[in-house]
């Protein structure tokens, strides 16, 4: 059934039979693309976990790794010891293989939401899910990774970011993260009302929009360089505490400034395929905006994250970053 389960949810369709077992637990669908694995036996360390992906349609990989960790749950070679609500984000963009539909879901989690449309009612589906989730499992730690992967090359093919918020991270989860291969940490410096910033800042979760290399059809992934990550999944899921290696390993980023396009004029004046965390020196031009003008960088180098000048109006074409001595 667990292997099915990414079929029917691309149908948008519900099976009949919404609940069931396999070796270590039991499964409950909650919604199209929203699924709860509940152990058998939960495990000292477990964590009330949420395991997200294709907020973005055009991600696969993760799909891709969590349709994996979901086999070989049901064949009984990977043993549920936490609970793990599953989510698949935008099931007609994931369809259509594209990043949206009609507006970027990843900046719609927000309660007071007033938006109309079918991303803006996913967006609410998937808040009132995760409040549910947490709440069935208020006596554990909380914990989301979205798991996204990036338009471009990356110098650091594998980062997070942390949602900024109120509560903080735990200082394991950086051993956690390098053990993952994660490469580089980016620390966001204001609220972004993405899903992971949803569990940090409404909930205190434990947090991170992962990037797991680059956008690529199905079947095109690097899977190999995902196999670290695999096992953090899989600890998590265990309820076993996962891997560590030294967070030093990883450079970590925080965030300086946030492009925004203002205009229909916008556009970026640097290369389309520069690679994110590309360094540009104090006075180059990054950005001309119409009436809006100019954005060069001052007196200290910035490294540019994430560039889209195709974004829609109003929302973010770049993050601009720097080092974390
Ligand atoms: O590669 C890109 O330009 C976008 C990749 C992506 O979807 N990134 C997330 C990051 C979320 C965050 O800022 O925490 C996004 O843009 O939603
Ligand atoms: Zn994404």
């Amino acid at each position: 059934m667990l292997g099915q389960w990414l079929d029917w949810s691309l149908d948008g369709q519900l099976p009949d039979q919404k609940q069931g077992v396999f070796p270590s637990g039991s499964y409950h669908l909650y919604a199209p693309g929203v699924l709860e694995l509940i152990p058998n036996t939960a495990n000292h360390a477990a964590h009330a976990c949420i395991f997200s992906a294709a907020i973005h349609g055009n991600e696969t990989a993760p799909v891709e790794l969590i349709g994996e960790w979901l086999s070989r749950l049901e064949a009984g070679s990977a043993i549920l010891g936490a609970p793990v609500l599953v989510i698949l984000g935008n099931l007609p963009a994931l369809k259509a293989q594209q990043r949206f539909i009609t507006t970027n879901l990843n900046r719609l989690f927000k309660r007071e939401l007033h938006a109309e449309g079918e991303e803006p009612e996913r967006a609410r589906t998937l808040m009132a899910a995760v409040d549910d989730f947490y709440t069935r499992h208020s006596g554990l730690p909380k914990l989301h990774y979205d798991l996204h992967t990036a338009i471009r090359d990356s110098r650091y093919p594998r980062f997070v970011v942390e949602p900024f918020a109120d509560s903080s991270t735990d200082a394991e989860q950086w051993d956690w993260l390098a053990a993952a291969d994660m490469q580089a940490v980016l620390h966001q410096h204001q609220h972004s009302w993405t899903f992971s910033h949803y569990s940090k800042h409404y909930h205190a979760a434990q947090a991170f929009t992962f990037e797991l290399g680059r956008v690529a059809p199905f079947g095109q992934n690097d899977m190999a360089s995902l196999k670290p990550m695999c096992a953090l999944l899989t600890a998590l899921s265990e309820g076993h505490s996962p891997a560590h290696r030294p967070a030093s390993q990883m450079q970590f980023f925080k965030v300086q400034h946030e492009l925004i396009r203002h205009s229909d004029d916008f556009q970026l004046c640097f290369a389309e395929d520069t690679a994110n965390f590309n360094r540009f020196e104090p006075g180059t031009l990054l950005a001309q905006d119409g009436e809006a003008g100019e954005f060069r960088v001052g007196d200290t180098p910035l490294y540019v994250v994430f560039p889209n000048a195709s974004v829609e109006v109003g929302a973010r074409a770049a993050l601009l970053v720097a080092p974390v001595t």
